[in-house]
């Protein structure tokens, strides 16, 4: 018996879902990323992190398994009004890095929980901002194969530290998953976690 699903195929999620402390599983999905015409960015990154996890909590009631909430998360990329998704290729992550050079972009992360009897949602949006990018080394990052899989085709965690400048808000919002704010929602399921309320016994609390 889980505490919770994880309905995420991202290794970051798992990653810092587990240096939470949280006792999970991981669900294998794949929910269409697909932005409305006229839906603005914070809206998008919300609906998809709400969709991921209801998708979820379908798969559990089809597999017949035991019940637990179900935690899905999203993350986009937001520059000059721009929404910067995982590149299609080559030239699509070279457009993104141009428009990101030297200039400030923003990261949004929505994460949601939703169990049989509620859901809720929260968004945290990081200002980063990278240095002027020359074309030689646009092209070197491609070819390592990290820009791939991630949002604005970059990994803050990885070869691509070396554009970030400086960032204000939080790092792990930007790798995939805002510890701090998750750590609140997992309060709110009373999901244990290692700092959780009820996961000390009361007489060894500080
Ligand atoms: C900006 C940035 C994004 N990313 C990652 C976080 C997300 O995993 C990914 C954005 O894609 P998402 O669609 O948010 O997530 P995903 O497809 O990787 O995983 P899933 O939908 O199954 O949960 O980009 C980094 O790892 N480092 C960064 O610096």
């Amino acid at each position: 018996m889980t505490d919770l699903y994880l309905a995420s195929q991202s290794p970051r999620r798992r990653e810092l879902l587990g240096q939470l402390g949280v006792q999970f599983e991981p669900l294998a999905l794949s929910v269409p990323e697909e932005r409305g015409a006229e839906e603005p960015p914070a809206q998008y990154v919300e609906r998809l992190a709400l969709e991921k996890a209801r998708a979820g909590l379908a798969r559990l009631g089809k597999l017949r398994l035991p019940a637990a909430p179900v935690l899905g998360s999203d993350t986009i990329g937001v520059c000059l009004g721009k929404v910067l998704e995982k590149p299609l290729g080559r030239d699509h992550a070279l457009t993104m890095w141009r428009l990101m050079s030297g200039r400030e972009h923003q990261v949004m992360t929505a994460v949601a929980v939703c169990s049989p009897e509620r859901e809720a949602v929260c968004r945290v949006t990081t200002t980063v901002w990278f240095r002027a990018l020359d074309e030689r080394e646009m092209e070197a990052y491609w070819a390592s194969g990290e820009p791939r899989d991630k949002a604005g085709g970059y990994g803050i965690q990885g070869l691509g530290g070396v554009w970030v400048d400086r960032i204000e808000g939080s790092y792990s919002a930007v790798v995939g998953l805002p510890m701090a704010q998750t750590a609140e929602l997992l309060n709110q399921f009373q999901v244990p976690w290692w700092g959780h309320p009820a996961g000390v016994p009361k007489g060894e609390r500080p």
